[in-house]
């Protein structure tokens, strides 16, 4: 059935403007698309009458509409976790990253070759970031193929988009967590690709992404095998991590000489390029230690960036310079990289990449503070940008196809009691609104306070795909 939302909507215009439209109306069709749009146009009644009139669509129409203290934002895409590490969350002690991969990461991956862990774990991390918001994940799995195709499954059946990689690795972790050969590595990756392009033949909710694990854990053929594949499935994503910490860093030098690849610039992004794996569709996480060139060099090829500020703060890998990579033109999206990071929230990590803004400012560049707006412009187009969805999805727009989220906060009483919808004080969550608030006010309370309990309803295409009840 056809759906007309009405009422307070906001999205990113441009990374600093976010658009405010009250007593507005979207109408979406019953296959999820945006197919008007329509800006301060008075009363719901007036809104129903002349869209009924107009005919836009056929049939019946389904109306939602926001009350004081709610409305509706683009749902949230997370450009970077690790659904097979999700029961890890919050388990990182003291590590840094190549301790923390052989300590906590690679055993529990590991045993998730178990169907039914692994349906246990996946089930339960698209059921937790949908009540978040993230309408749109780029998941890494794990080797094993039969769950990463469950992965795939899952997100179909409960209507998550999602990037599905499976992962590639063969070299240096465990032997019991390792591909045997770069060629088995292939022939997995293919067999992944090709079942995920079966139950989802339009890639409209689920797509498979190439998964190079990272630089030190794949070897030269790996690489290079995989970046021929890049090539011959040109609508394919690709995903990586890229200069996370600074041991890593050193490993990749170390195991990576020019000669070994041919790689024409001695550094880390050097080695994906001569590999055929920086392209405009690689997503790279972390991107914290880039040097100037690097970062040049991932600008050329347009490749973009997963800002992981939980991830990068918890495991102690650095302060990614987002101001500087958006200014030499990188795109960049926010991740949770669960579980590097301990939240499933991409507004935990909008808020974290503003925090993390404000220490490299500290640091002697005032001009890297990230804005409200700013954050969650990474944290809806950017990331949209940054999955090759920009066209679908991160805002509204006639045309685009409704993934959203709507949001509300808790309206305090007279007497200091809160009367938001759901009516008691912990339901409505951290965020008190006055009444004296501007919208841009209550964003940044939002922002800065809100958590899943001002998450209210969730859609994806137009379905309904969480509901807090
Ligand atoms: O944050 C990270 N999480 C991982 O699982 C991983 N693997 C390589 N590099 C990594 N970084
Ligand atoms: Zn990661």
């Amino acid at each position: 059935m056809a759906q007309l939302f009405y009422g307070s909507f906001i999205y990113s215009k441009s990374l600093d403007e976010l658009e405010y439209l009250h007593d507005a109306a979207i109408l979406v069709d019953n296959s999820g698309k945006i197919v008007a749009v329509e800006k301060e146009c008075g009363t719901k009644e007036k809104v129903v009458e002349k869209f009924v009139n107009q005919k836009l669509v056929p049939g019946d129409v389904k109306v939602h509409e926001t009350v004081e203290g709610q409305f509706f934002f683009p749902g949230f895409i997370d450009t970077h976790l690790h659904a097979s590490q999700y029961p890890n969350v919050g388990i990182f002690g003291k590590s840094t990253l190549l301790d923390w991969l052989n300590t906590y990461t690679f055993p529990l991956e590991a045993s998730l070759a178990d169907p039914v862990k692994a349906r246990k774990v996946y089930g339960r991390v698209i059921r937790k970031t949908l009540s978040h918001g993230t309408t749109c994940a780029a998941y890494y799995a794990t080797i094993d193929v039969a769950s990463t195709n469950l992965l795939a499954d899952l997100c179909l059946a409960a209507g998550q988009r999602a990037l599905v990689g499976r992962v590639c690795m063969d070299q240096l972790s465990p032997a019991y967590y390792r591909d045997e050969t770069p060629e088995a590595a292939l022939a997995s990756t293919r067999e992944s690709i090709a079942y995920i392009q079966k139950i989802d033949p339009g890639m409209e909710i689920v797509r498979p992404v190439i998964t190079p694990r990272f630089a030190p854990s794949c070897s030269a053929p790996l690489m290079k095998g995989l970046g021929k594949l890049a090539a011959e499935m040109p609508t394919l994503p690709i995903q990586t991590h890229i200069s996370e910490n600074k041991n890593e860093i050193a490993l990749v030098r170390e195991l990576f000489p020019p000669s070994s690849t041919g790689a024409k610039q001695d550094s880390y992004a050097g080695v994906y390029d001569a590999c055929g794996l920086l392209t405009d569709r690689t997503i790279l996480a972390h991107a914290v230690h880039l040097s100037e060139d690097e970062a040049d060099l991932i600008a050329s090829r347009k490749a973009k960036v997963s800002h992981c500020p939980c991830s990068n703060s918890a495991i102690t890998s650095g302060a990614a310079r987002v101001r500087w990579l958006l200014e030499k033109g990188v795109t960049c999206g926010l991740g949770t990289d669960m579980s590097g990071g301990y939240s499933p929230s991409v507004l935990e990590a909008a808020r974290l990449a503003a925090l993390v803004s404000r220490h490299v400012a500290m640091g002697g560049d005032e001009r890297a503070k990230l804005s409200v707006e700013e954050v969650l412009y990474l944290a809806t187009k950017g990331g949209a940008e940054v999955v090759g969805l920009e066209a679908k999805v991160g805002a509204f727009e006639a045309g685009m196809e409704w993934d959203a989220q709507l949001i509300g906060l808790g309206i305090v009483d007279s007497e200091g009691g809160v009367t938001g919808v759901s009516g008691g004080l912990e339901e409505d969550g951290n965020v008190d609104v006055f009444g004296w608030e501007s919208w841009q006010d209550q964003v940044a309370k939002w922002v800065y306070n809100g958590d899943d309990r001002n998450t209210k309803k969730v859609w994806v295409r137009g379905r309904l795909v969480h509901e807090r009840k």
